[in-house]
């Protein structure tokens, strides 16, 4: 069977069977942790449609359990290995004998132990399916892999899996038929995976469950087999010869009749090597089917396996080196971050280079030449410059004095403001008493300010501990780096807080009337007084034109006394009625004297300069406020941060007596970087297995080459002998290429014209 092609085929599927064995080593199933999906043959199927005896005919030897129900309840894979055995040619193959030196089985789970006695492997799958799924008949995706080495056998990864069921039985949970389905399409639906769909010929094609569910994830029919059991039961004058010609339901791969031992069969213990001959007796003499024999039976269906496989593998190695070399490198970048496999540096370096590459970092995220640059977010100082320019600008822009003081109340702040003296011009007092007043609502935003910012530093702390990469290996410093930071900024908070207080309190207490900015009191007064009488018809009293009006003399002043409303007009209502007269008319004041009426019109005047003056010097403040508030929070605050942060992580943290307790690694940490260890380590395997089958390529494509030339009479055949320095050569060759991380499609693929035509046979030429 080890024929030179076979030979070839060999090296590329063992190097599969390898890498199947290095990624189940390391707990991954179909797309497990490893990430590398690999090609495999899966047999897919209804209950009872016969697949397990075709896998036990493909292997020659009984050792699937049997039973009722699903007996199939975990994936096996099932690796056949040709190994040439020392008397391959004279194997007895009609002793289906328990022990035989040249085939043994070997499970992953059970390493270094053989299996010769085939019952003991059915015994083992039965113990170690129930270990992991239990007795009640339910399905468990964790694999089997179990390793057939034989004489007999081509080398083969198949996969076996649980047949599709309809009706939950004993106690089996209700939802089998979704759980057995899920399991089933993750398998199959990955572009890697040959479905080998097992249909029973003596049942409608058209409601094959296996080729029903194959068609979903491959409705093209390119990467589908047919196998097509229990030929032998079809009622007499009816074949598969349409099935087999594509006529039914073409598949690329075509189909495979064969015949397994019926129950009654197994039951008497007919062996499997009488089974085969039966095959090929029932094929060679079957009217529909004797003239194309050769293509029918067990063991073509494995040669086309064999083929199909091969070719697969071949096709798709490049893609699963170049997969195996990204990982590699991801878990590696990894693995390097939690420590790598090399020795501790000293533990108070590594603390001082965290301390020395966070305060950078810091600096840099503040300063605003970080090099990842987000494109839609703002982030570390410009998001405080936000704060500042916008939320903190607006926010005092927004304050407007008099949305609190109302004209009443200026009113009220004048009359008491002047005493018990009634003022002559108006109340620069009640100005300073309204705009302090004003002034101490800048507070509010002022401290907000402050909190924002020092929100927007906590945030930077935040994305600084998830970014350093030693914190995630060691979480104790990472907390003690935490506690340390906020402390920090909790620290420089008071005197920022106390500051910007103090200079809302500079303000409020220290009106300067005199900035060249405010407008003062005459310029207030010209404008207020412009603009009432611009609003009012003029009358000869408050007429500037009138000159009367400017001059008071005595009967300017008799009339007014006459028209006169009270100097506290709009305090005091005079009672209606008869006015009483005299002292005897005069009462005790109420204990609240509150203004009744509208202003006056000199009071409107009054609360209209005040206003104005209030308006301007305000403004004044505002602008200094949103001046000078960022200054000071960049002082206290953030520019402090940056230049003290690392002096104080090194008091607090480069001691001698807490070095080794903040270098404490989690469990996490220690867990992972093993697994990345044992994962590097597969990978780097796996990576040595790929390159190895290129070279095993090369020497026999070489080999064969000069085996044809040496045939042709083009080669002197001891020539050929003397070309055994070409292995080491082209060994070099490929250590080269993986050296220099040549790309995986840049290596050799060879196409052999014989197993090309042998795997993708066309059907319309046999049938
Ligand atoms: N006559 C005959 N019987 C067959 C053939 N193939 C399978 N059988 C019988 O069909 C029954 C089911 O076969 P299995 O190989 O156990 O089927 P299965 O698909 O593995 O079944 P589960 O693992 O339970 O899903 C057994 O009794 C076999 O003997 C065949 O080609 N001819």
């Amino acid at each position: 069977m080890a024929s030179g092609t076979a030979g070839l085929g060999t090296e590329i599927v063992s190097v599969i069977n390898k890498l199947q064995d290095v990624f189940t080593s390391i707990g991954s199933g179909p797309g497990g942790q490893a990430g590398i999906d690999l090609p495999q043959i899966c047999v897919l199927g209804s209950q009872s449609s016969g697949k397990s005896s075709v896998l036990e005919n493909i292997v020659g030897r009984d050792f699937l359990p049997r039973g009722t129900g699903i007996v199939t309840r975990r994936p096996l894979v099932l690796q056949l290995i040709n190994r040439a055995a020392q008397a391959a040619n004279g194997v007895d193959k009609t002793a289906d004998k328990a022990a035989n030196a040249d085939e043994w089985g070997e499970f992953l789970h059970l390493p270094g132990e053989k299996f010769y006695d085939f019952h003991k492997i059915r015994d083992e799958i039965v113990r170690d399916t129930e270990a992991k799924t239990g007795k009640n008949a339910g399905i468990s995706p964790q694999p089997i892999n179990l390793r057939i080495y034989s004489p007999n056998v081509l080398t083969l990864t198949l996969v076996d899996l649980p047949g599709l069921t309809k009706v939950p039985v004993g106690d089996q949970p209700r939802d089998i038929e979704k759980q057995i389905r899920e399991m089933l399409t993750k398998y199959i639906s990955k572009p890697a995976c040959i479905i080998l769909a097992v249909t029973a010929a003596n049942t409608d094609l058209a409601n094959s469950d296996g080729l029903k569910m194959a068609r979903e994830v491959d409705p093209e029919g390119t990467r589908t087999i047919g196998v097509l059991t229990k030929v032998d039961l079809m009622d007499k004058g009816t074949d598969v010869v349409d099935i087999l010609a594509g006529r039914i339901i073409p598949l690329r791969l075509g189909y495979v009749p064969v015949v397994n031992r019926g129950q009654r069969d197994i039951e008497n213990g007919k062996p499997i090597s009488s089974a085969l001959e039966n095959e090929r007796d029932f094929f060679e003499n079957h009217p529909s089917y004797r003239s194309k024999a050769t293509f029918c039976g067990t063991p073509f269906l494995a040669r086309k396996l064999n083929m199909i496989l091969m070719h697969h593998i071949r096709a798709t190695l490049p893609d699963i080196k170049s997969r195996i070399s990204k990982n590699l490198a991801t878990y590696q970048s990894e693995l390097q971050t939690l420590g790598g496999g090399m020795g501790e540096a000293n533990s108070g370096n590594i603390v001082l280079s965290v301390i020395t590459e966070f305060t950078s970092e810091f600096r840099t995220t503040i300063d605003g030449n970080t090099n990842d640059l987000s494109l839609n977010e703002l982030s570390g100082g410009a998001r405080i410059s936000f704060v500042f320019h916008e939320l903190f600008n607006n926010g005092v822009k927004t304050i407007d004095p008099f949305d609190q003081v109302k004209d009443g109340d200026i009113r009220t702040i004048l009359y008491n403001s002047s005493g018990s003296t009634p003022a002559l011009f108006v109340g620069t007092a009640a100005f300073e008493v309204i705009v302090k007043q004003q002034i101490k609502r800048l507070e509010d935003p002022a401290i907000k300010c402050c909190q924002l910012v020092y929100d927007e530093l906590i945030r930077i702390l935040g994305q600084l501990l998830a970014k350093v990469q030693a914190f995630r290996r060691y979480p104790a410093l990472r907390e003690r780096f935490n506690a340390v930071v906020v402390n920090f900024f909790k620290q420089a908070m008071n005197p920022t807080l106390k500051l910007v207080q103090d200079m809302v309190a500079m303000q409020a207490c220290y009106v300067n009337t005199t900035h060249p900015d405010f407008i003062g009191g005459h310029k207030a007064t010209a404008i207020v007084s412009d603009r009432l009488t611009a609003n009012k018809p003029p009358t000869p009293a408050n007429d500037p034109k009138n000159p009367r009006s400017s001059i008071n003399n005595n009967k300017d002043l008799d009339v007014d006394a006459k028209q006169e409303q009270s100097f506290f007009g709009s305090f005091f209502t005079p009672k209606t009625g008869p006015k009483k007269q005299g002292v005897a008319a005069m009462e005790a004041p109420p204990p609240n004297i509150r203004p009744q009426n509208a202003l006056n019109d000199r009071e409107t005047m009054e609360t209209e300069v005040i206003k104005l003056l209030i308006h301007s010097y305000f403004n004044i403040v505002k602008r200094e406020m949103i001046d000078m508030v960022p200054k000071a929070i960049s002082l206290t605050l953030v520019s402090f941060s940056k230049e003290n942060l690392q002096r104080e992580l090194l008091q607090e943290l480069y001691k001698p007596e807490v070095l080794d307790e903040l270098l404490k690694e989690s469990d996490f940490v220690v867990g992972r970087r093993k697994e990345l260890q044992t994962m590097v380590q597969a990978l780097n395997k796996a990576e040595e297995y790929v390159i190895s089958s290129y070279v095993a390529v090369i020497y026999n494509l070489l080999l064969t080459c000069l085996s044809l030339f040496a045939s042709l009479g083009l080669w002197p055949a001891y020539k050929q002998r003397l070309f055994a320095p070409a292995l080491p050569l082209s060994r070099l060759l490929l250590f080269l290429a993986h050296c220099t991380r040549t790309p995986p499609h840049a290596l050799p693929t060879f196409h052999s014209p014989a197993l090309h035509t042998l795997s993708h046979i066309s059907l319309s030429q046999v049938w």
